[in-house]
């Protein structure tokens, strides 16, 4: 839909909002919440309606995300959402046409970039302007790509961060939902932590994290699953699950008391302590600490020699070190994973999310 000089016409607005409805891709949260407020805003202009109750999630973060253009001209607001409608039905007419399953796998991925040289599969999160936050479509393509990389012919497979972070954890959007809707993401949302984790505990080959920045949550707990962590001088370490109303995971409730003790697992545990790099080595979690301005030139030279190591070797090894410990990991997780299912339905986790999501809390 071509712009003019006076903006999207009162019909290209119209048209858009009939593509809307023919969309067969869900476009995710966020994007709904745009499209939401500047369909508002370009109707019935700026936000005029009460803001919605604390506990009323779904319609808060719409009123917040309206609320949020203030002021915007009625005529800028109707050109965005047709430029938003437009750039969602470009994508989702190139991915329309049915690709091959391998070929997917490869080169399908919204969410990751995924590159194999050197006989190293690299797998790198790819939501810069976000942490690298993890959405449920994240979760699903980091199993495809471990999976993927399972199978290639490299040696040795390794998750980073683009941008600043490595990750900020779960993407605390994946909550935006209606309270009706809330047991079934729950159970959902469970399974899909149990089948994410459950990845972690069998990937068969040595597995390696290139922490290039802070670690949140999730992206900390599921370190200790990891073969070998380097972790930049600028990354920190929090896991603050008891502000945020929810438990740990990843096997983390066993790991960490293994790893440093059950005193300093509670420290960061229960209580949230975020740790330095240096702090993360001290306590085993991380394998070594490289300063930021050679941390990249560092520690691929390192990879890179390690890939050259006989491929069999260092994959039995791998798992002769894990095996001991497979079947208890997994009952383990699938413990984390229910706890967490009830939690994510308690008031506590509610409120701690809609305060992060109003800008009332940040870590
Ligand atoms: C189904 C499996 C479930 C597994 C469960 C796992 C549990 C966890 O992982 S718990 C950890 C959850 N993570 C958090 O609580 C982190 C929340 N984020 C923050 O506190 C801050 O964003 C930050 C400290 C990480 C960074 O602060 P900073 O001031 O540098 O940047 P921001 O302006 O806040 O962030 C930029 C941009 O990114 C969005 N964002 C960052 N992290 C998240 C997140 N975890 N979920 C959703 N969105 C996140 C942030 O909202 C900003 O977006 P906008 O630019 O659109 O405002």
């Amino acid at each position: 839909m071509s712009k003019t000089a006076m903006g999207a016409s009162q019909k290209d607005f119209e048209s858009a909002v009939n593509q809307m409805k023919l969309l067969k891709k869900d476009p995710g949260n966020e994007v709904k919440l745009k499209l939401y407020a500047h369909y508002k805003q370009a109707t019935e202009g700026p936000c005029n309606t009460p803001k919605p109750a604390v506990f009323d999630l779904i319609n808060k973060a719409k009123w917040d995300a309206w609320n949020a253009l203030g002021n915007l001209p009625k005529e800028t607001a109707r050109q965005n959402y047709v430029d938003l409608v437009s750039g969602l039905s470009s994508s989702s007419d190139s991915s329309s046409q049915v690709k091959p399953e391998a070929d997917r796998k490869q080169a399908g991925y919204e969410t990751l970039v995924m590159t194999s040289e050197d006989g190293i599969t690299k797998i790198m999160l790819n939501r810069p302007t976000k942490m690298n936050a993890l959405t449920t479509q994240m979760y699903q393509e980091i199993m495809l790509a471990l999976e993927a990389a399972s199978k290639d012919d490299s040696t040795i497979t390794v998750l980073t961060g683009n941008g600043s972070y490595f990750s900020s954890g779960n993407d605390l959007t994946n909550f935006v939902i209606s309270p009706d809707e809330l047991e079934e993401r729950a159970r959902r949302g469970a399974i899909l932590l149990r089948d994410f984790v459950g990845c972690f505990i069998d990937f068969p080959k040595p597995l390696v994290a290139v922490v290039n920045g802070p670690a949140v949550g999730i992206s900390v707990t599921i370190l200790r699953l990891f073969d070998l962590v380097y972790a930049s001088d600028r990354a920190t370490f929090h896991t603050p699950f008891s502000h945020l109303g929810q438990t740990p995971e990843a096997c983390s409730s066993y790991t960490f008391p293994s790893l440093m003790g059950p005193a300093k697992a509670a420290e960061m545990l229960i209580f949230g302590k975020k740790l330095t790099a240096a702090e993360a080595c001290a306590r085993g979690l991380v394998t070594e600490v490289f300063p930021d301005s050679t941390f990249q030139k560092e520690v691929w030279t390192r990879l890179k020699a390690y890939s050259k190591l006989p491929r069999n070797a260092l994959r039995i090894s791998k798992q002769m070190i894990r095996n001991h410990e497979k079947e208890k990991l997994h009952a383990i997780n699938a413990e984390e994973s229910r706890i967490l299912q009830e939690r994510w339905q308690s008031d506590e986790c509610m409120n701690a999310i809609m305060n992060f999501l109003s800008r009332k809390a940040k870590l």
